[in-house]
Order: structure tokens, then C-alpha cells, then sequence
């Protein structure tokens, strides 16, 4: 999992950017990024700063207005600054896209017991390095569907993105051989006394690309029991966690792209975790039937000082147990059973 390797244009390209790529300045010249921040502050409100690669020595610096960032620009590149060490910055404006990086930083967790949400659980190196290859390749080895952005596969029953529902009178068969190892490992998990009972019937492989992430949703409680895991290969993101308090969600017919941009929706409350590759996570409770999961579509993701960049492409498996009966959760307000 490498830092981000943001670009910079070409000389000859004048097209302006909130973001600049800031050369010959950062840690590793012994400029900390707070400081940095505050030297380029001066100039306007400065969003974050961020490594530009692994070395050390290059950074964006992200501003919240254009305006700012040339007249930083203007003030600064070449020339030596006093308050960074006396070193000369070489700036250009960066090609970072706005829209391919978080545009605000939050805490980002590590461990599913920082978020203080019942009933979400995750567990790091769940597989080993050699299962995941094994995995992969055993997917790889079989047909995709194309949706418009990602890929995916359905064992045991198919789920359908219009209803987002299965429907239960069309059993594909069991889940695949090359899931048994998993299933098995699940159904052990210590900390959970009723994992021991489920038994999962239905697997959903994502495959996205960078930059591809998903809308937000809570999986459709008459669709699935209570238990939801989630298993990551391949590569990293970002899993972002929102409850609209007093039930009120967007009213339905509002698109997915304007729920994404509510960020600012006065009754959300937004937690995040980073989800590694071979860690699986668990939804139960109120994490699976009152919150809703996102990925952002970010080919980037800033997980509090660090920018990590999405691999090539991030896998999972998401298991479930198809609903026969109506769902009986405490959630009313977001069960369309109880509707
Ligand atoms: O990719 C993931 O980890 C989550 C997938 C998901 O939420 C779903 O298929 O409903
Ligand atoms: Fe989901």
C-alpha cells in the first residue's frame, strides 16, 4: 500500500487548480506539514496538506479556492522562503482532480471499536496472502457481469439491483468449494455466539476499480438476515458509516449522487473506517439495519495523515443469509418489512 503519487502539469500548461504540487518541501527536507500549511495560509484557506509521494520532498498543498492557490503560486515558486528554511519551492498547479480525493479529511478508524457502533466488527488478516491469491484466482475463473461501473458475480442466489431484493424461488445452488475455508472460519469466530448458527446462502463479489465506490444503502432488510460480512482483497478503501438521526433519510426519488453530496445534512452523523485487504468486516444490529455503508468514489483516500491511493482494483465477497420471512428488526423506521 503505497502513498499517493499525485501529478503535477506539464510547464506549459497554465490551467489553474485549487491544488498545488509543491516541490523541494516537505518531512523529509525537515518542513512538517503544519508548517507548511501555515506558510501557504497566508494566502487563503488551505484545505490540507498532503505527500505528493513517498519521498518526502514533494507535497499538495490544497486550498479552498483557486484564487488562492495562484496567488500563492505567483508569491512563492522560485523563489526562496524565509519562513521554510530559506529552501526555493518549485510549484505548479496539480492535476489532482477535486472530485478523486476525499475533499475533507476526518478521523478515519482503524479498529471497528473506535466507531462506537453496536454491532460492527472488523477483523484484520482474516485470510492469509496465499488464500487471497487462491481466492482471486478462483473468481477470475469465472464469469463476471459488467455492471456500469464494477463487476460482479452472485452464488447461491442472485441479487437484483432494481429491486434490491433476491428472489428466494430461484436458488442457484450452494456457495462455490473454494468459499468452504471461509465459511468454516466464520462460523468459529469466538467473539460471536450467534455466527455459530447462520448459515450464509448467498455471496456477492464486487470488483472495483479505482476511483469506483458505492452509493450509499442499508442492504434491504426483507432481502437479508441480521448477519452481513464483508471480506476485502486485493486493495484498500474506505467504508464510511452514516445514521440520519430522527430516521429522516433523502426522500425517495432523490438521486444517489445528491445523497453522496448531503454531506452536510444537519442530522447526519458520519464515522469512517479503513477497511485493509484480507480483513473482513461484520455488520449485525444496529450497524447492519440502521446505518448506512459507503464507499467513496475516491481514487484516493486520505486516512487521517496519510494519502493512500485504491489499488488496481479492490475485491469482495459479501455474505449474507437470504430472508424467508418478514424482517422483525427494532429499526422500523428503515424496514420496508415493517412499512
Ligand atoms: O464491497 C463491500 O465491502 C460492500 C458491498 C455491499 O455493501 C453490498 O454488496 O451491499
Ligand atoms: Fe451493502
Amino acid at each position: 500500500m503505497g502513498l499517493a503519487r499525485f501529478g503535477r502539469r506539464s510547464s506549459g500548461d497554465r490551467e489553474a487548480s485549487p491544488n498545488l504540487y509543491v516541490a523541494n518541501c516537505g518531512p523529509a527536507v525537515g518542513l512538517s506539514h503544519d508548517a507548511i500549511a501555515a506558510v501557504f495560509s497566508r494566502f487563503g484557506q488551505v484545505q490540507g496538506v498532503f505527500p505528493a509521494d513517498d519521498t518526502g520532498a514533494r507535497v499538495i498543498v490544497s486550498f479552498s479556492q483557486e484564487s488562492f492557490a495562484k496567488a500563492a503560486l505567483e508569491a512563492m515558486n522560485g523563489r526562496p522562503c524565509p519562513d521554510l528554511a530559506g529552501r526555493a519551492l518549485h510549484i505548479r498547479y496539480s492535476m489532482l482532480q477535486q472530485h478523486s480525493i476525499a475533499n475533507e479529511s476526518f478521523l478515519v478508524s482503524l479498529m471497528a471499536s473506535e466507531l462506537g457502533i453496536d454491532g460492527l466488527y472488523l477483523w484484520h488478516d482474516f485470510v492469509s496472502a496465499e488464500e487471497e491469491r487462491e481466492l482471486l484466482a478462483a473468481i477470475d475463473d469465472r464469469p463476471w457481469t459488467c455492471l456500469a461501473k464494477r463487476r460482479v458475480q452472485h452464488y447461491g442466489y442472485e441479487f437484483c439491483y432494481q429491486t434490491r431484493n433476491v428472489d428466494t424461488r430461484k436458488h442457484l445452488g450452494g456457495l462455490p468449494p473454494f468459499m468452504s475455508a471461509i465459511l468454516k472460519r466464520i462460523s468459529s469466530l469466538s467473539d460471536l455466539d450467534n455466527a455459530t448458527n447462520i448459515v450464509l446462502d448467498q455471496l456477492t463479489v464486487n470488483e472495483y476499480p479505482p476511483g469506483v465506490g458505492l452509493s450509499p444503502h442499508i442492504d434491504t432488510h426483507s432481502a437479508f438476515e441480521g448477519l452481513i460480512f464483508s471480506l476485502s482483497l486485493a486493495g484498500p478503501c474506505i467504508m464510511e458509516f452514516r445514521r440520519y438521526l430522527g430516521g429522516a433519510w433523502l426522500p425517495k426519488g432523490v438521486a444517489d449522487t445528491e445523497r453522496e453530496d448531503s454531506d452536510n445534512h444537519p442530522n447526519v452523523i458520519r464515522k469512517s473506517i479503513f477497511l485493509p485487504p484480507r480483513s473482513i468486516l461484520l455488520l449485525s444490529d444496529e450497524a447492519r439495519y440502521a446505518w448506512h455503508h459507503y464507499i467513496p468514489h475516491h481514487k484516493i483516500d486520505i486516512v487521517n495523515d496519510s494519502a493512500i491511493r485504491r489499488a488496481s482494483r479492490r475485491v469482495s465477497f459479501t455474505l449474507r443469509k437470504v430472508r424467508t420471512g418478514p424482517c422483525e428488526c427494532e429499526y422500523p423506521q428503515h424496514c420496508d418489512s415493517q412499512k
